[in-house]
């Protein structure tokens, strides 16, 4: 079990609405139905794919050694709990920054690698992606620095990207990984921490290089003085800390989040509960946690329980036909949430269809990023309305995890387990991809009927949510597809 320092956020500016932005970018980051576009990057053997595949396509660990380098710009699309959709972007990192000037947008193979630190100089990457369209056209920037390695080179490549992405798009987070800390030691890795940290505020903070003041502090921005918005967290695959940071990242993406929180707090209060997570089945990632800081202990101890969950229930479980509902007879409440449901999940669907249409066009002609047609057909038709893996011959990997958790996991899984030392965790299903998991004294248990109905009426509510932007979105792509 990992310490509960792995995952620390330093300087997490914590969100700027009132950035002095232009209207563009702001419209680009307000609206909540455009999906998520997470830019994930880093040096070369720096850990960006097998981060995908450990956490999308649960590949074990062990097996990421084997992974083959990625030599192009790729474009994953995921879905987590089946309405968090979003997407990631790996850029390689044998991608160099070369001039623009020089390339001639000939693919880069004939010029001369720039100096990380001249900003004129970085426009294009080898292999003809334009650095500043990807920044322009991302949320978060996922940037992965090899903790094991010397990682100064790392750390200049950083830097150009922060430094050219707070002038395109100022709202952009950057998401810092000090990854492969599984074989530092606790010193070691708060060491690097602070080493890194230092060293891109260092290069913020320098008048010379005629860059606006680092602040540290949140809340404060204004066109003179920028704030950049960094989090940085201690990452290993080989423990729960990816799955933790992650979840982080994508958090703060999705635009249901705040009202997710309300709801898990309300929660909380009415019934004795300590915390309360949502977790995406198949990818253990959190959408949502009540407001109070996150023992990573526990997140760890909800991640096993959703395993061992699936586990017993494939063994002695059985597997609901179609994905549809086991409901008890005598359960009004249950009945009209599976109406409900039912509704929503057709919805969801074609939400699929219509949200992966209109990221297709958009992405595949400007980003240099192609996908053959027959392929996209196959695309379309697919029953969940997302494909299972597709792997491009030429320069695209595209994957969702939009499948079903588990043929076994239905409105009748539930579990509650308690641990030693008095705490007990109380899992129920929200809807086929989604687990609420809660932390609380087991006494608490003594009133598990009064729990049971609440978590019901947090299960009614988070599906209304999700269905409310469901319509406004299709009713969004409507009205945009008609003025267009
Ligand atoms: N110890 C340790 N090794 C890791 C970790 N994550 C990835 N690795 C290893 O790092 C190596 C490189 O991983 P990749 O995922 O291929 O790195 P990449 O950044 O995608 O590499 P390129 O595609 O070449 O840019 C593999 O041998 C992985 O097993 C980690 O958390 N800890």
């Amino acid at each position: 079990m990992s310490d509960p320092t792995t995952t620390t956020s330093i300087n997490d500016t914590g969100g700027s609405d009132s950035s002095n932005i232009n209207n563009q970018t702001s419209n680009r980051n307000m609206n909540p139905f455009i999906r998520p576009r997470i830019l994930l990057t880093g040096l070369r053997r720096s850990g960006k794919t097998s981060i995908q595949r450990v956490i999308f396509t649960k590949m074990q660990p062990s097996q990421t050694q084997f992974l083959e380098s990625t030599p192009h710009l790729t474009l994953n699309q995921f879905s987590c709990g089946s309405f968090i959709n979003f997407q990631v972007q790996e850029l390689p990192g044998q991608l160099t920054l070369f001039s623009s000037g020089l390339s001639g947008g000939s693919g880069g193979n004939h010029v001369q690698p720039s100096s990380y630190d001249d900003d004129t100089m970085t426009n294009v990457i080898g292999g003809n992606y334009d650095l500043e369209r990807l920044l322009k056209r991302c949320n978060a920037v996922v940037y992965i620095i090899d903790a094991q390695d010397d990682y100064s080179e790392s750390i200049l490549r950083l830097n150009t990207i922060i430094q050219k992405g707070r002038r395109i798009n100022p709202r952009i987070r950057y998401e810092i990984f000090i990854h492969k800390v599984d074989q530092l030691s606790e010193e070691a890795k708060i060491e690097t921490q602070r080493d890194i940290h230092n060293q891109v505020r260092d290069r913020f903070a320098d008048p010379i290089g005629g860059i606006d003041s680092w602040s540290p502090t949140p809340h404060t921005s204004n066109s003179s003085s920028q704030e950049i918005l960094i989090n940085f967290h201690l990452t290993s695959i080989f423990d729960h800390s990816i799955f933790e940071a992650f979840s982080k990242v994508i958090q703060k993406l999705i635009p249901q989040f705040a009202h997710l929180e309300r709801l898990l707090n309300y929660l909380l209060s009415t019934s004795n509960i300590e915390q309360a997570f949502l977790f995406d089945v198949q990818t253990k990632i959190s959408i949502a946690t009540d407001s109070s800081p996150t023992d990573i202990q526990m997140y760890e101890l909800c991640c096993d329980m959703i395993d061992l969950l699936i586990n017993m229930s494939e063994i002695y479980g059985q597997p609901s036909e179609n994905n549809i509902r086991r409901l008890s007879d005598d359960d009004e409440d249950e009945d009209e949430y599976v109406n409900e449901e039912d509704e929503n999940n057709q919805g969801d669907n074609s939400e699929q269809h219509e949200w992966n249409l209109v990221a297709q066009n958009d992405d595949y002609n400007e980003n240099n990023v192609q996908i053959n047609g027959s392929r996209k057909d196959s695309y379309l038709n697919s029953p969940l309305g997302t494909p299972p893996v597709m792997n491009h011959q030429s320069s695209t990997l595209l994957e969702t995890t939009n499948e079903p958790a588990s043929a076994v996991f239905d409105s009748m899984s539930s579990s509650v387990i308690k641990l030693t030392g008095g705490r007990a965790l109380y899992l129920k299903e929200i809807n086929r991809h989604l687990a609420l998991i809660c932390i609380l004294r087991e006494e608490a248990l003594t009133k598990q009927a009064l729990i049971d109905y609440n978590v019901r009426q947090l299960k009614k509510s988070i599906i209304k949510l999700f269905r409310l932007n469901y319509q406004m979105s299709r009713s969004h792509v409507s009205s945009s597809t008609m003025l267009d």
